[in-house]
């Protein structure tokens, strides 16, 4: 096959803030499906950095990839067409991704503190965890349109969900429509009376698949997928790299792709994620879902557990901010 250099889009910039496990699979897919011409990596460990974009770059000199790697600054990356927020510390075996968000929330008010001012026009993606919280934080740190600040949610979950269940139902995955929604995390729900096989319903196309047992099977594996995954090689990067190189390439085509995407949801007060229309400025517009009683509870209990996430740090960063004041005035009495 003759060697084809796809178009990038002309001068678009996707900055990838973090070039570890995640932020560098995500650099390397958009090498391979060349979609802009240019991704910026920033990371504080410099020595890594120049690494990863000396041996990302060796990927596109063979005539394949139009699209040009380099290191950047923070700064350089708030002016970006779209930022993709890999940063941040990530679980170890049997971790939670709750238990991160002290840490990956200090990490993230940094970033935003580096990266100012930031372009009004950037659509700001969120990967880290747990993305959820720091989606509904990075809005008001941000100070973006709500439009241009998403989280990749349940994306990655949902293709998890149709890889189970096109396996159980021997039918392509490409050819099941369901969806994991709400958190990306410990009380996803899967939003069973909508899943389709081609247009039908479930009942109809494969009834067997809703019995109790099969919904808990599959329920299980799609929520323990990462924690089996992270236990046996320490990370998950391949899927999460193809799940937000598919989103960057729907906002810089202005695509109106129809994924389930964590934003924030003012009925429940918090992001996560629903179907929603994405395109070059972002979240276009939700796309309602009907859900049963027993999805509209899980939806509901979902929402509450993570407003009493981000009630608690939200006390802790008020806390936080008391005492730095107190220190200050302590420190302006002894001069
Ligand atoms: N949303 C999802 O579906 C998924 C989310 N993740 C999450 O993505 C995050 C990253 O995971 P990995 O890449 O495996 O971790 P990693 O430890 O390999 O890489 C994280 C990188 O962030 C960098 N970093 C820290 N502070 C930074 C700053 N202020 N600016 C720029 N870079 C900074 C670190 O130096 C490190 O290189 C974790 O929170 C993980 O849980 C991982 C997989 C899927
Ligand atoms: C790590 C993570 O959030 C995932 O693979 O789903």
């Amino acid at each position: 096959m003759a060697d084809r250099i796809p178009e990038p889009r002309l001068q678009q910039t996707i900055a990838i803030i973090g070039c570890g496990d995640v932020g560098s699979t995500l650099a390397y897919t958009l090498i391979q499906n060349p979609i802009c011409s240019e991704v910026l990596l920033v990371d504080p460990k410099t020595e890594l950095l120049e690494a990863q974009v000396r041996d990302l770059g060796d990927a596109t000199y063979g005539g394949r990839s139009a699209t040009r790697i380099r290191a950047g600054t923070h700064k350089e990356a708030g002016q970006a067409d779209i930022v993709v927020v890999t940063a941040g510390a990530k679980q170890k075996t049997g971790e939670s991704r709750i238990s991160l968000l002290t840490r990956n929330l200090h990490i993230l008010s940094s970033i935003f503190t580096d990266m100012a001012p930031i372009s009004p026009h950037t659509i700001l993606m969120l990967v880290a965890n747990p993305v959820d919280i720091l989606t509904h934080f990075a809005r008001k740190l941000s100070g973006l349109p709500e439009s241009q600040v998403l989280g990749t949610g349940t994306s990655l979950d949902s293709a998890r969900l149709k890889g189970i269940l096109a396996k159980k139902a021997d039918v392509a995955a490409s050819s099941i429509n369901a969806y994991v929604l709400g958190e990306h995390g410990d009380s996803q729900f899967i939003a069973w009376s909508s899943a389709t096989i081609g247009t039908s319903p479930f009942s109809l196309a494969c009834p067997n698949l809703l019995s109790a047992a099969i919904k808990r099977e599959v329920s299980e594996h799609t929520r323990g997928a990462a924690g089996a995954i992270i236990a046996a090689k320490g990370c998950t990067a391949y899927g999460i790299g193809n799940v937000a190189a598919s989103l960057c390439k729907y906002i810089l085509y202005d695509s109106r792709t129809v994924r389930p995407l964590s934003f924030y949801q003012p009925a429940l007060g918090c992001c996560l994620s629903m179907p929603a229309v994405i395109g070059r400025k972002g979240i276009v517009r939700p796309v309602p879902v009907k859900l049963d009683e027993t999805e509209q509870k899980e939806l509901e209990d979902c929402a509450r557990g993570l407003r009493e996430v981000i009630a608690g740090a939200e006390e802790e960063i008020s806390k936080d901010k008391e005492m730095e004041e107190t220190m200050e005035k302590d420190l302006v009495g002894k001069e």
